[in-house]
């Protein structure tokens, strides 16, 4: 690539990598995906970001994430099979549809990214990462939300393994397999994969943490965890303080009941701790710089693949670089 006008060269992105994300509803997680397109663009990643987008996503928010330099990209629903799961919440259910994302195979690396996630610090290496595993941050089993599992009714977490012992010879069953949390993970698109995770998905009973479980009864033997700075789920800073270092930390989860930056009111437990007030305003002053809109950078054109139309089921790819108006 030419260098720039300092006379650096930018690193140029492999075309085969991006950044993804989904979109689901006419709601205000559109918000959450313009902040992490600026947030990439604030720590110079050199991938585009790519956002898997539900048929009710309205035209409006495409258009402004188009605008905001992301590929959009329709994907048709995935749901589960008939079910009277209680979801940990009930919204989960649409959270299926992430499994489309391992049919973006233009793609050879893609590293997913909630959109509750925003990027601190440049994590582009991550796309480096040796392939045949399945990479993405452990979570932890000490919230509310983990309620109706023994883990939590024994105060046992992957995360502080040493303070609870797994009592297996009382429960007669060995420790969970490692979990981890599926707000962001490293994938290789392949149809095949894709294939294998719907087939699989018919023939699995839901449970309540949805796709997120899912995932890791599919990719159990070959996950591999990486550092909580990939994924700091933000329940770690009160759960396991020892465990965190926010000097550290490259992405924050803002999956904490009450932690959605757009929708920030002080109001649930937790949410009034200092460092939460802090990485809330974090999150809004990356969303609100200007100077980190998308500009027709050259460096997000360079590492986007040819644009491509490739019909799927009525899904196509529609990649516009047009300069932003502001
Ligand atoms: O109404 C919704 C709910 C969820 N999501 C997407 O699904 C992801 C998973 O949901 P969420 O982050 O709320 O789950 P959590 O990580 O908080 O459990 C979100 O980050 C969004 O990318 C969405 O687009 N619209
Ligand atoms: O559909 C299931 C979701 O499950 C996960 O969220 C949970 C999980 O992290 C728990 O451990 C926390 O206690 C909880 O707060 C948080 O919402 C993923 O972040 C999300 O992307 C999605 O897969
Ligand atoms: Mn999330």
């Amino acid at each position: 690539m030419a260098p720039s006008d300092n006379g650096v060269v930018a690193k140029e992105a492999p075309a085969k990598g991006a950044y993804v994300t989904f979109l689901a509803g006419s709601g205000d997680y559109w918000k959450g995906v313009v902040g992490l397109a600026k947030g990439l663009r604030a720590v110079k990643s050199a991938y585009p970001l790519v956002v898997a987008v539900l048929p009710d996503v309205p035209e409006a928010h495409r258009r402004t994430l188009l605008d905001q330099g992301c590929v959009v990209r329709e994907i048709k629903p995935v749901y589960p099979p008939e079910n009277q799961t209680q979801f940990a919440m009930a919204y989960y259910v649409i959270n299926y549809s992430k499994l489309r994302i391992w049919e973006f195979v233009e793609y050879e690396r893609m590293v997913y990214l909630d959109a509750d996630i925003q990027v601190y610090d440049n994590i582009d290496h991550l796309f480096d990462l040796e392939a045949g595993s399945f990479y993405a941050v452990k979570d932890c089993f000490c919230e509310k939300t983990w309620s109706h599992t023994p883990q939590y009714k024994i105060g046992f977490c992957q995360q502080c393994p040493d303070r609870v012992a797994w009592p297996e010879h009382d429960l007669g069953v060995p420790p969970p397999p490692l979990y981890f949390n599926a707000g962001m993970f490293v994938h290789e698109p392949s149809l095949a994969t894709a294939k294998a995770l719907l087939d699989k998905l018919v023939v699995t009973d839901p449970t309540p943490f949805a796709e997120q479980d899912f995932l890791n009864m599919f990719f159990n033997d070959i996950y591999k965890p990486i550092s909580n700075v990939y994924n700091l789920v933000l329940a770690i800073l009160w759960r396991h303080p020892e465990n965190v270092d926010l000097g550290k930390v490259k992405a924050v989860h803002y999956c904490a009941a009450g932690s959605k930056p757009w929708r920030f009111t002080g109001e649930e437990a937790n949410m009034d701790r200092e460092d939460i007030k802090m990485l809330v305003k974090k999150w809004w002053d990356i969303y609100n710089d200007e100077s980190f809109n998308y500009k027709g950078d050259v460096a997000c054109e360079a590492a986007v693949p040819a644009p491509a139309v490739v019909s799927e089921d009525g899904a196509t790819i529609k990649h516009i670089i047009q300069p932003s108006a502001a």
